[in-house]
């Protein structure tokens, strides 16, 4: 868990600097919670638990055919909303959690923390429901934020369950009223230029280049189009865009304050950005079927390191970090790096088998004022004055301030928004972490301070890159020659099938 007090980016570009200072705009430490906590909220269904809710379910109505209680359970599941947290100690992140089908999040925190969570600040994706505020509150957190829409028991659904939804705000609000804790909605407006700034860098990253490459003319289409399905998805699941409606639920969730103008439109306004942003960041890393994380062909084995996680689920992991990487102290290039671990079996966690470990970003060390290093890049023809011996990579702080050990029996697992350097990738092997999900645009880069050519090499660590699926590739190969990119051979798209990859599909999100 790395100190969050910085500055932030995505890759390299030119043209969404600051004007005034130069700089790259950063996403502040509050909206990046508030942000992870919405996403921690769409970490993808666990399919086992899906399966054993659904046994449960079916179970429970073949044996006691009670229609009440049937009505009752699918109304219970209907008003309970997903939820995602964030557990975050003196602004260092140590914890991720998801409500599961059994489990609100607030509880899933509480049983794995118990009185750790004293004086924690938690990040909420919905307002939590008296059951659990009342456990957290009594564990003695110190804050605890969450978004002004919806809230966990929900109050957008059917008259029949509003009453008890109703009970429940009132009651959660007595909570409040009373704990020591500090209940509250923390959204920051953007910096100037951040949006502009993480349109350009979400376009440019590494997955969308690496696309582009194998499907000339395709990327901007695809990419706007997953854009515009992600921003519909996420204001329908996170903005309530009745505005009647909004103020009635922010009333209602003791928020009378926020109500009047100018201060109901600033807080609309500013909750319509992040779910922009978080939108703009999830498109970077496209859910598609033709695309995913694998091994090269070579590297393919049987062995349980070696087994890829769901695309999805990587996914959802490498957008985590995109999202860090808006907090790098680098002025020309933000990485980020997230390490979670598989569990023999199943969390109570949302997250399944799949439990956080620790993340990071590029950074100065802790405690470094703005001037105290050098900022530039291997193009300053003088040495002394690179950046590269003093920034932290993303890498080394996620496994500096991880919360959990790593440990040799589980399968661990990093992802890096951009492919592990020489300085880390023996630093990630040595750490024992199993597998790496990253892109490889710059494997096989030497520069004069910062090399790519370990990688390709490493050997005993499942190394899975964004690429075409090798399934598709087979077919691909049958008919084309193969070309270099990257000193890496890869095969060339038949014009048939590229013509055919021009609609690619989206996957369910
Ligand atoms: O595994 C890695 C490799 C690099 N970095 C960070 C360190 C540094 O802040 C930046 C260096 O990026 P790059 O190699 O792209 O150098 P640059 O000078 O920023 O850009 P360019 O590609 O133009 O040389 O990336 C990491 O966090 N992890």
């Amino acid at each position: 868990m790395q100190n969050l007090e910085g500055t932030g980016a995505g890759r390299s570009v030119s043209t969404q600097t600051d004007s005034m200072t130069g700089q790259i705009p950063r996403l502040s430490k509050v909206n990046l919670f508030t942000l992870l906590s919405l996403w921690m909220e769409l970490f993808p269904a666990v399919e086992g638990q899906r399966q054993k809710s659904q046994e449960k379910e079916e179970g429970r109505h073949g044996h006691l055919g009670d229609n009440e209680e049937m009505i009752r359970v699918s109304t219970d599941k209907k008003q309970v909303k997903k939820t995602g947290l964030v557990v975050v100690r003196d602004m260092k992140i140590v914890d991720l959690h998801c409500s599961s089908e059994e489990l609100h999040a607030g509880k899933i925190a509480l049983i794995k923390h118990g009185s750790r969570l004293k004086n924690c600040d938690l990040y909420f994706s919905r307002k939590p429901c008296s059951a659990c505020l009342k456990m957290i509150v009594n564990a003695g957190v110190n804050r605890i934020s969450y978004w002004p829409a919806d809230p966990e028991i929900s109050l957008l659904s059917e008259a029949s369950t509003s009453e008890d939804a109703k009970l429940d705000a009132k009651a959660v609000e007595r909570l409040k009223s009373n704990s020591r804790a500090h209940v509250c909605v923390l959204l920051q407006p953007l910096v100037c230029c951040m949006m502009q700034f993480v349109e350009e860098t979400s376009y440019k990253c590494d997955f969308i280049q690496k696309m582009a490459k194998t499907f000339p003319d395709t990327n901007i289409d695809f990419y706007s189009k997953c854009r515009q399905e992600r921003i519909k998805e996420y204001e329908m699941l996170f903005f309530i865009s009745n505005e009647e409606l909004h103020k009635q639920m922010l009333m209602t969730i003791g928020l009378e304050n926020l109500c009047e103008n100018p201060y109901f439109s600033n807080l609309r306004q500013n909750m319509k950005d992040l779910i922009l942003l978080l939108a703009t960041v999830a498109s970077s890393v496209p859910s598609c079927k033709h695309y995913g994380f694998y091994c090269d062909k070579t590297e393919q084995s049987i062995g349980i390191h070696n087994q890829s996680l769901p695309q999805e689920i990587a996914r959802h992991c490498m957008v985590q970090a995109r999202l860090l990487a808006y907090r790098t102290e680098d002025h020309k290039i933000g990485v980020g790096a997230v390490i979670w671990a598989e569990k023999k079996s199943q969390n109570c966690d949302g997250t399944g088998m799949m439990y956080f470990i620790g993340c990071g970003y590029n950074a100065f060390p802790v405690g470094s004022e703005y001037a105290d290093f050098p900022n530039m890049d291997d193009k300053q023809k003088d040495r002394e004055i690179r950046k590269f011996r003093y920034i932290i990579h993303a890498e080394q702080n996620a496994l500096t301030f991880r919360c959990q050990e790593i440990k040799p029996e589980e399968k661990s697992m990093i992802f890096v928004t951009k492919c592990p350097c020489d300085e880390c990738v023996p630093l990630i092997k040595g750490a024992g972490i199993k597998q790496i999900y990253t892109g490889d645009i710059d494997v096989g880069k030497k520069k004069a301070d910062i090399s790519y050519m370990r990688f390709g090499e490493l050997e005993g660590v499942g190394k899975f890159t964004w690429q075409l699926n090798p399934a598709e590739t087979c077919v691909l190969e049958q008919n084309e020659p193969e070309s270099k990119e990257n000193g890496v051979v890869r095969p060339v798209p038949p014009k048939e099938d590229m013509h055919l990859h021009k609609k690619l599909c989206l996957g369910n999100h």
